[in-house]
This record gives structure tokens, C-alpha cells and sequence, in this order.
């Protein structure tokens, strides 16, 4: 019988199950691990504690990108001088200490590679087509542009792939979102998701993976491509993914990581021919978009799917489809000070914010610059740059580009993740407005208080010039982006991308030995005691939670508000209780609580349960949102849908999300709303209303997760009991696609000089001041 015609997603997912369960649940192969200084600190802690080393350093890449300053780094000597704020600074010197200790490839300040995670990965040639590809971040959906199946996870996560270099992982459902015909003038690749977003919504995704196809997608570039996998965490979706074509091998063609041209580039493209989605595949969800319908595109609200076209008008919540949905509307047209009809091009802007992991690669810059070309910005504008790497920053200099957006009134900066989330200097005041080409236009995503209209390179460009939100083609007179035939001097040196990729690909370096017991390992490491690393500590049991339930009247919630940028600074799990719902409980600017929150009431502030409407957890994998959950005494949340990354950030710590129809949810809600008492039961896969009616909703939790909560197992020892199934999955990987067997590199340049390995830790500690490997 011939063998069912499959999707990209179930090729990639089938060929890296190395065990499987009969539940379902797979062991997953992991080809290539990312890793920032945010979300690794508690993994490595973790790994420490149990003794356990990285499984496959030369499968591991490390940089930092959220915590760091993006000034100039001309004085650059060490990060404990050069990195100002505290905390940030504790978490950079926490991940260049713990990749000594590992031996894990590092980019760090001191190197042109560093970058924002999502950016390096492909132009380094690690992220490749038909790899599984894991970060301890949500946008890590971005390299599924090349074919792979990438998705962002939680910090104990993180360490279940660094110990194993697997995850555990249940097969989600295929979706297909097919974009077809010629995009018109001033739309480009931001415009075509931003517009999917507004279509499925925010949760539209949830629980599968989309591909994204059709004669649109095909024509784009690789980076237009990756903006496009970027956002489709803000769709809900586990992760995005599209077929590699001839385009995809050409941007692969000669990277350092990429295999050698020859016969192993021969057998990998060969092998990367036979990855897209066979004729006849089965999706699970469809959507068809005409390019002739997508309009320059831009968000009004607090949420992704609050897009607009540019030439429309901020709605009413008048004319919204539900209820929910009017109070949604109202909310985020309060935050964002905006009355409902006014037309998007008389709304005035304060900042603008041209970089982030969703566009701040080279051709985002050319997009940029070729408006920007010859204009100025509007007076009193703060413009800022922000390339994705350093060798994006050093690519465009050598363009011009540069000179092109200081003319214009740009600030030209360093490399990092910088105002799309402001964990470093970079962030806006609250009520100013900011039109930015980032992913997330949350409460306080850039600065609290601060209002966030995401847009296109091209948008952001014109915005700056006109000082409001601006259709684009009215500066263009009609014409693409870039071949506006008004201006024929702008004429760019367009530079090789790959000439700036020097450095070549070695073993990674070998890890430091263990500092031992009696050193005081706070003082080398320059951290405050209070500030040392710990680890989860098993995970509680759940058996049964009988308690006051706080009722959460919102939906689409999402992590930044569960628990905000600035509490993400911390290196422990603990003590999170307090910054838990932080810009929602107190008042942003005197930090008084606010009496009027539901959780700062009697006996909300006891509850063990929240109840929400769906989407609830959407947007960053930040597992400090769980953390900060658990140490408030949030046992189990019941909502008609929570986001997934999220979903098993809960499980990972012990709480039940228990997934409800949303008429139950709405019975659960007014019991909580009556104060009165509710149970979560899984050993029955029960919500019971025990006051009132005596009702009883059934939920599912899959019998491999429940299994773990019911007896508070560790994950990372039931897997290496399956070491053997890795071993020899490791084998075969070996010898079918030898080129994911990963290498470190051989830093050429005196700041990206590999520090000598010595064996006695403590006079290493002392030696190794060099940040980057
Ligand atoms: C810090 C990290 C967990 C987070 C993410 O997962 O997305 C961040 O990158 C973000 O964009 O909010
Ligand atoms: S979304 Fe923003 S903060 Fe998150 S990785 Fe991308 S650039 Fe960094």
C-alpha cells in the first residue's frame, strides 16, 4: 500500500521521533538549540544540580540579545563594566560563565556575530532545512522559513533538550494558510501576516503548525520569508513552517555552518527536495488569502489581530461582533488613547522603532532606507535603528545604509532585541506612541504605558517622515518599495551578505572543569547572593484543588501581562508571587496596588484557580509566568483554550489547565464570580461547582502530562531512561544527515579570539576574562 501523502510538518516531525509512547507522546530529536541569556540562566542551574552536562554542544549556539545595551560598544572591555542595569547585567554574565562551563559556542558583546537568536541562527548557516530547531523563546518559529520545524519552549524545557537533546512532544494539527498573486505597491511580507493575524485571530493557530504556501510565498525572499514564520506565534500557531525552494538553498549556499559544497551539499539538497508537503496532504485547517486583498497594514490596539488597513479608521466598539469582544475594544482604545473612528492617518507618533527579530535584517533596512533616502523626520521625533546582528549593522554600513538613516535623523545602534521589548535602556515613556516594526503591541509591551502600532519597515520609514502613521504609498507615488523612479539617486551598493561571514566552523570548545565546592562561586561570577541561580526542584504533584477561584473576565491574555519584561531579569524561579499580573494589580506609576483588580481583593488574593476566556497565556514562553502563577498559589487555570508554549510552562510547574467548552467556562466563571468555592480534580479529569449546582464539567489532560502530575515526576529522568532509543537515533542521524553532526568556530579576529581552556577552575576563573568563544 502506498504510503499517505504527507505534509512538510509530518515529514520533518516523523524523521525525528527517536521514541514513542502509546499515548503518543514522542521523544523528539533536537538538531540545533539556540540560547539567550533570558531564559537559560534556571536550565543551566538545573543542569548543575543534577550533575548533568550538554548533551551536544556542537548542536548548542548561545548569544545575548534582550538584556543588552544598544550603544555604542567602542568602550566596550568586559560586560560586568559595560552593562549598567544590575540585573541585566547579572543575566549576560550568568549565560558567559555558564557557556565556559559547558563549552558552548558563545557570540557575545565583543563579537561582529552576536545578535538577536532568531537572526544569527540563519545567517550562520545553522538553521537548515528539515532540522528540528528549539530556543527558550516563542519567535523561534522564525526559522521555519527554511523548511524546519522550529518552535520556541520553556526554561526547564531548555534543560530537557540540554540534557537530552530531546523534547517531548505530541504531533499537532496542519493548517495551511495559501497566499496567492502578485502583492500590490507598498505591501510587502509584514503586511501579508499582520493581515493573516487579522484574519484567524490570535488563537487561529492554536494547537497546529502552519505551513504557508502559494505563488505569494514562493516569490519572496528568505528574509521576507522569515518575518512572515516569525509572527505566526502571534497567530497561536506551535510554529510556522515553509517548503524550502532553490531560493531557500541559495541563501544556505556557503554559509560557515552550512554543509560543504560537494557531495554533502549534494545529499543534503537532495535530501531537502524531498521535504515539501506531498500532493493530496491532509490539513486540518484551511485558509485561502487573495495578495490582491492585503492592504499596508497596521495594528490599532493591544493585540496582533488589532490590524487595520491604513487607509481605514480605528473601530467602534459599537459595531464589535460579541460583547467580549466590545470590552476588548474599549480596553485597548482606553490604553491606547485613541477615540473609536478617528482615521489611522490622523493618529500622531512620538517614537519610531525599526529593528526586532521579525525585521531588522538587511533587506528591512534597504526597505527602510529606500524611503527614508533624501527626507528627514518629523521634528521632535526619536527615531531608532536597531540591526538584527552585528554583521546586519556591519553589511549596511558597508551599503551606506547607515549614512542614508543618520541624514534622515535616525539613531544608529548596536545589535539586540532593544524596544521591541525594552529589558535593557531602550523603551517608551508612558503614553508615548510608537509606530515599530516589531511582533507585539501588548499593555506595556515597549515601556509601561507606552502604545505600540506595528507596521512594515517600509510604514515605520514613512511614519518617521510624516510624524503619523502614514500610507506608504503616498510617498512612492504608486510604486514598489525600493523603485520609486522620483528618487533615481538612491542607488545602493547592494554588498554580498555572505562576505561578512569569515569565520570558520571547529569543534566547539571544550568545557571548563567544574569550580569546585569550596570556591565562592558568587564572587567569580560578580552576581549578588541574592541573586544565585536555583533550580525547580522536582515539580508538585496534583491530585486535587478545592479553593476560591478568581474570575479573570478577559480573554487573549498574554505573558507579558501575566508577568511584565521587568520581572524577567531574575536568575531564580522564586519570589515571582508579587510580579505576578504586575501592570493589571498596581498602578504603573506609583506601584500602589489598585483596589479595584480582582486578585487584590478578599479571597481573590487567596485563589488557587483562575477562570478566563480563551487564548489565555498568549505570546512570550516565558516560564516566569507560570513561576510567578505558582508562588501567588495558582494551582489550576480553566479557560476554553490557553496557548501552548504556555500550557506546558503550567505543566512543567505542577498546574492544570483544565480546557473547557466556553458555555461550562461560563458557569466556572459565575461560581467565582459568587466567591464561591471550586474543584479541579484529575484523578476524576473533573471541574465540580460544589457550592452551587453540584455541576461537573469533564476536561482532558493528556495521559502522559497527567501521568506526571498526578505523581510530580521529573521529565528529564523518565527520558534518559530511554537513553539507548537517543543513542541510536543518534546513529542513524549520523549517518543520513551527516551536516547536522554541528561544529563550533575558529574566531579569526583579535575580539573574537577563542580564551585557552584550563583545567583548574579557579585560577580559569580568574584567567578567562574574554567573553566570547
Ligand atoms: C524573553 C523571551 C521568553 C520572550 C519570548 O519568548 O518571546 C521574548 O523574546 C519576547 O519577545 O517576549
Ligand atoms: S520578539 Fe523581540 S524580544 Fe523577543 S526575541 Fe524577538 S526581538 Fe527579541
Amino acid at each position: 500500500m502506498a504510503a499517505a501523502p504527507r505534509t512538510i510538518y509530518d515529514k520533518c516531525f516523523d524523521a525525528h521521533v527517536a521514541h514513542k509512547t502509546e499515548d503518543g507522546t514522542v521523544i523528539l530529536y533536537i538538531d540545533r538549540h539556540l540560547v539567550h541569556e533570558v531564559t537559560s540562566p534556571q536550565a543551566f542551574e538545573g543542569l548543575r544540580n543534577a550533575g548533568r552536562k550538554v548533551r551536544r554542544p556542537d548542536c548548542t549556539l548561545a548569544t545575548v540579545d534582550h538584556n543588552i545595551p544598544t550603544v555604542s560598544r567602542k568602550s566596550y572591555k568586559d560586560s560586568k563594566t559595560f552593562v549598567e542595569e544590575a540585573d541585566s547585567r547579572t543575566q549576560v554574565v550568568t549565560l558567559e560563565d555558564n557557556v565556559k562551563e559547558f563549552g558552548l559556542t558563545f557570540f557575545g558583546l565583543s563579537d561582529a556575530r552576536q545578535g538577536i537568536v532568531h537572526i544569527i541562527g540563519p545567517e550562520q548557516g545553522f538553521t537548515l532545512p528539515g532540522a528540528t530547531i528549539v530556543c527558550g523563546d516563542s519567535h523561534t518559529s522564525t526559522h521555519g522559513a527554511f523548511g524546519a520545524l522550529a518552535f520556541g519552549i520553556g526554561t526547564s524545557e531548555v534543560e530537557h533538550v540540554l540534557a537530552t537533546q530531546t523534547i517531548l512532544q505530541k504531533k499537532a494539527k496542519n493548517m495551511r494558510v495559501q497566499v496567492e498573486g502578485q502583492l500590490g505597491p507598498g505591501v510587502n511580507s509584514k503586511d501579508i501576516i499582520l493581515h493573516v493575524i487579522g484574519i484567524i485571530g490570535t488563537a487561529g493557530g492554536t494547537g497546529a503548525v502552519i505551513e504557508f504556501c502559494g505563488s505569494t510565498i514562493r516569490s519572496l525572499s528568505m528574509e521576507a520569508r522569515m518575518s512572515i514564520c516569525n509572527m505566526s506565534i502571534e497567530a497561536g500557531a506551535r510554529a510556522g513552517i515553509i517548503a524550502p525552494d532553490d531560493i531557500t538553498y541559495e541563501y544556505i549556499k556557503g554559509r560557515p555552518l552550512a554543509p560543504k559544497q560537494g557531495p554533502e551539499w549534494d545529499a543534503a539538497v537532495a535530501y531537502w527536495r524531498s521535504l515539501p508537503s506531498d500532493e493530496g496532504a491532509h490539513y486540518d485547517i484551511d485558509v485561502q488569502v487573495k495578495a490582491a486583498d492585503i492592504p499596508p497594514t497596521v495594528t490599532w490596539g493591544t493585540s496582533p489581530q488589532d490590524v487595520a488597513p491604513i487607509t481605514g479608521s480605528v473601530p467602534d466598539p459599537k459595531n464589535a461582533k460579541n460583547e467580549t469582544q466590545a470590552k476588548a475594544w474599549t480596553r485597548a482604545l482606553e490604553y491606547m488613547g485613541l477615540e473609536a473612528n478617528t482615521p489611522l492617518d490622523k493618529i500622531k507618533i512620538d517614537k519610531v522603532f525599526i529593528g526586532s527579530c521579525t525585521n531588522s535584517r538587511i533587506e528591512d533596512l534597504r526597505q527602510a532606507a529606500s524611503i527614508l533616502h533624501g527626507k528627514k523626520v518629523a521634528d521632535g521625533l526619536y527615531c531608532m535603528l536597531v540591526p538584527g546582528s552585528g554583521l546586519v549593522k556591519k553589511q549596511a554600513e558597508a551599503e551606506g545604509l547607515d549614512k542614508i538613516f543618520q541624514a534622515a535623523g535616525f539613531d544608529w545602534r548596536e545589535a539586540g532585541c532593544s524596544m521591541c521589548l525594552g529589558m535593557n535602556p531602550d523603551q517608551l515613556q508612558p503614553g508615548e506612541r510608537c509606530a515599530s516594526t516589531s511582533n507585539r503591541n501588548f499593555e506595556g509591551r515597549q515601556g509601561a504605558g507606552g502604545r505600540t502600532h506595528l507596521m512594515s519597515p517600509a510604514m515605520a520609514a514613512a511614519a518617521a517622515i510624516t510624524g503619523y502613521l502614514t500610507d506608504v504609498r503616498k510617498l512612492t507615488n504608486g510604486t514598489r518599495v525600493g523603485e520609486d523612479a522620483s528618487k533615481p539617486e538612491y542607488n545602493v551598493q547592494i554588498t554580498d551578505a555572505k562576505s561578512y561571514l569569515t569565520d570558520k566552523p571547529l569543534p566547539p570548545p571544550a568545557p571548563l572543569k567544574r569550580v569546585p565546592a569550596d570556591t565562592d562561586e558568587d564572587a567569580i561570577r560578580d552576581v549578588p547572593a541574592s541573586q544565585t541561580a536555583t533550580a525547580g526542584g522536582g515539580m508538585q504533584k496534583f491530585t486535587v484543588v478545592k479553593g476560591i477561584a478568581a474570575p479573570i473576565d478577559r480573554a487573549n491574555v498574554d505573558t507579558d501581562l501575566i508577568i511584565p519584561k521587568q520581572f524577567l531579569k531574575t536568575i531564580k524561579r522564586s519570589g515571582l508571587g508579587s510580579a505576578f499580573f504586575w501592570p493589571a494589580r498596581y498602578d504603573v506609576k506609583t506601584g500602589e496596588p489598585l483596589a479595584d483588580f480582582v486578585l487584590n481583593q478578599a479571597p481573590f488574593n487567596k485563589a488557587q484557580i483562575l477562570v478566563a476566556w480563551e487564548n489565555w497565556g498568549c505570546g512570550s514562553s516565558r516560564e516566569h509566568a507560570a513561576w510567578a502563577m505558582l508562588d501567588f498559589g495558582i494551582r489550576a487555570v480553566v479557560a476554553p483554550s490557553v496557548a501552548d508554549i504556555h500550557k506546558t510552562n503550567l505543566a512543567k510547574n505542577g498546574i492544570v489547565a483544565a480546557i473547557l467548552e466556553p458555555e461550562e467556562v461560563k458557569e466556572v466563571m459565575e461560581a467565582a464570580k459568587a466567591k464561591q468555592e471550586v474543584i479541579v480534580d484529575l484523578e476524576q479529569n473533573k471541574v465540580i461547582l460544589p457550592e452551587s449546582s453540584n455541576k461537573s464539567f469533564e476536561f482532558h489532560v493528556d495521559s502522559f502530562t497527567r501521568h506526571c502530575l498526578l505523581n510530580g515526576l521529573d521529565d528529564i529522568d523518565l527520558t534518559m531512561e530511554k537513553e539507548n532509543f537517543i543513542k541510536s537515533f543518534e546513529q542513524e542521524r549520523t549517518k543520513d544527515t551527516p551536516w547536522l553532526d554541528g561544529f563550533g568556530y575558529e574566531a579569526t579576529g583579535a575580539a573574537t579570539k577563542l580564551q585557552p581552556v584550563v583545567d583548574a577552575a579557579k585560577s580559569a576563573a580568574k584567567k578567562v576574562t574574554g567573553t566570547d568563544w
